[in-house]
């Protein structure tokens, strides 16, 4: 298959050279030409996934218009916040009912839309057709070709099976499902999950507040994604409870890493300063908080990450204000 991939940081050189390696004819958009030139010409990726040889076919550039020509797929890898802009900016480039999988997750600050919705808005007219891809995968696990299983959602079951077929490896296991809602949210919801999973660690708070975190966090996602429409099951899948047990307990989760320096005191300015790559969790958190408040659901904590990230309250405090929540049936 003819494919772009758009976004070059960790995620999107990771599927790109997977999938060159598969056989495929990839284009990979790295939007600054400096550092597309420099990847292109060293063969890895310095700045993003270090170490990595790329695959020799793997084409990669900073003309997008080049890395459209005849793609039969665009892969998205950019940060959820830029997904708009940059779709809109290029929607001339993307033929109509062309396919287009998502594989970035958040929920945009602006519109408290998810992936699916963006995509659709941002290339109205063009009547893309869609897949979500999430599910538990680090870029420097995946690119060292250790075994992954991740989740595709995706409404057009022939279409999903295609997809299945042309993304899946030896050792990067490709699962369908029609409910690409569930999938989007699942990936969206995990990253605040990992932050108040690193908090918690960051507060030495043991592992049983740990895994109190990741019941009652799938708790939540699930709660909010029944209102939203997608169907609870999911997840219990892949991209729910697969990613967020990976990211709440991986050290290699950026989200995580966040979470961690909030509970040892770090303030967020100063960590996100020190930071090179995008931890997800933190405007999604925004995010998802407007979508309680927007469906009227409870989600105590998203709430008490929304408040540590963005008005200062005390971690310690946060964590005691769930602890004394009126107590409920499970
Ligand atoms: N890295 C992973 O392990 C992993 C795995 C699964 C999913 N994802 C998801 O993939 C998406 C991309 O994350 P990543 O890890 O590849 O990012 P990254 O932190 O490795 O790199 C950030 C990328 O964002 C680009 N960028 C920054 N500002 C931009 C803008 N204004 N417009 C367009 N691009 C911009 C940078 O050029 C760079 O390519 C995220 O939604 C993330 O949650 C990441
Ligand atoms: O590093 P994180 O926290 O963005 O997690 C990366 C992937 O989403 C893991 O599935």
């Amino acid at each position: 298959m003819n494919i772009a991939v758009l976004g070059g940081g960790s995620w999107g050189t990771t599927l790109a050279d997977l999938l060159a390696r598969k056989g495929n004819t990839i284009r990979l958009w790295i939007r600054d030409p400096e550092q597309a030139r420099l990847v292109a010409s060293q063969r890895v990726n310095d700045r993003y996934l270090p170490g990595v040889e790329l695959c020799p076919s793997l084409r990669v550039c900073w003309d997008i218009g080049e890395v459209m020509q005849g793609a039969q797929c665009v892969l998205v890898a950019v940060p959820s916040q830029f997904i708009r802009e940059v779709l809109s900016r290029h929607k001339h480039l993307f033929p109509e009912h062309g396919v287009v999988v998502c594989a970035s997750k958040g929920v945009e600050n602006r519109t408290l839309q998810p992936m699916s919705r963006v995509v659709a808005e941002s290339l109205e007219g063009k009547s893309p057709r869609y897949a979500i891809l999430s599910g538990p995968s680090f870029a420097q696990e995946v690119s060292r070709q250790l075994p992954t299983a991740v989740s595709l959602g995706c409404e057009d079951r022939q279409l999903a099976h295609t997809l299945r077929d042309v993304l899946s490896t030896d050792f990067f296991r490709v699962y369908t499902t029609p409910d690409f809602k569930g999938v989007e949210l699942g990936g969206a919801v995990k990253n605040i999950m990992a932050i108040g999973s690193g908090i918690a660690d960051g507060l030495q708070f043991g592992h049983d507040a740990r895994a109190a975190l990741i019941t009652r966090g799938l708790a939540e996602m699930s709660r909010l994604g029944r209102a939203m429409g997608a169907q609870e099951r999911t997840f219990m899948g892949l991209s729910g409870m697969g990613d967020l047990v990976l990211t709440c307990t991986g050290d290699l989760s950026r989200n995580r890493q966040v979470g961690l320096k909030l509970g040892q005191g770090q303030k967020l300015e100063k960590i996100l300063a020190s930071m090179r790559m995008v931890a997800e969790g933190v405007r999604t958190t925004r995010s998802v908080y407007g979508l309680g408040r927007e469906y009227g659901i409870e989600l105590p904590i998203t709430e008490q990450v929304y408040k540590v990230l963005y008005e200062d309250k005390d971690p310690r405090a946060a964590v005691q204000e769930l602890m004394q929540r009126s107590l409920k049936d499970e």
